[in-house]
């Protein structure tokens, strides 16, 4: 039952995990991705990787691009320190309505501001949305296409500090090669492989975390 991939999903989680507690949502949509049907969560794998780098910023501010059903929103919302805001833009209604009700179910919706539209028309409208000048953290985790022209946009926009950490999710499959050119050569960025798995599967993927240097 349930129309869509999402919302069989977030019945799922509904059904199953336990009210409130974070975890216990992220670890129901990992059972059921991994043995009822594939989605394309960032996974427990690669998720571990995102949970370090958060622990390791301590982020006061942060974007994602591309929420989804909102499980690396949770994983990263539920990792902040107090008084810390994580803002994700996710194009699709449908997505971030179910993501707005798993969010719900694991009481994370304080810590976030999920906004529904394309990145290239949000990015430029959030210093002043939010009344906030950079960004810590950026996950990156949308149209692998958009990946570069969105990174020079936040560049533009002057929401990148020295320090700024960009992590993104599939430089490998589905893969973001002109995004890890730019990155890799640029005297602007300090960049680093970290290889895992893509979510659910035994195929390498695996995220790169791109420092800007100002
Ligand atoms: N500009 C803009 N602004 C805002 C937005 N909000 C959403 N979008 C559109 C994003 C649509 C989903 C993006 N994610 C992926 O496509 C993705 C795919 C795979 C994958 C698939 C098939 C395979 F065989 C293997 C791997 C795995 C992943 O982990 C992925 O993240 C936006 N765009
Ligand atoms: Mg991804």
């Amino acid at each position: 039952s349930g129309k869509s991939r999402p919302m069989r999903i977030l019945q799922y989680v509904q059904n199953t995990a336990v009210q409130g507690d974070a975890n216990s949502v992220i670890s129901a949509v990992d059972s059921y991705c991994a043995n009822v049907e594939w989605a394309m969560n960032v996974g427990d794998k690669k998720g571990e990787i995102l949970d370090a780098v958060v622990l390791d910023v301590r982020p006061r501010w942060v974007l994602e691009l591309g929420t989804y059903c909102g499980y690396s929103t949770m994983r990263i919302a539920r990792l902040l320190p107090p008084g810390a805001r994580l803002i994700t833009l996710e194009m699709n209604h449908h997505y971030a309505q179910v993501a707005k009700q798993i969010l719900g179910h694991a009481g994370l919706d304080s810590q976030v501001d999920l906004l529904v539209g394309a990145s290239s028309a949000l990015i430029p409208q959030l210093k002043k949305k939010f009344d906030m000048d950079k960004f810590d953290l950026v996950f990156i985790d949308h149209w692998k296409t958009s990946y570069l022209p969105d990174t020079k946009l936040l560049e533009e926009c002057d929401l990148l500090a020295s320090g700024t950490v960009l992590l993104a999710d599939n430089v490998t499959c589905p893969g973001a090669p002109e995004y890890l050119h730019y990155v890799r050569n640029s005297p602007r960025y300090k960049s680093l492989y970290f290889p895992s798995q893509l979510e659910y599967l035994r195929v390498e993927d695996g995220m790169e975390k791109s420092v800007f240097l100002g």
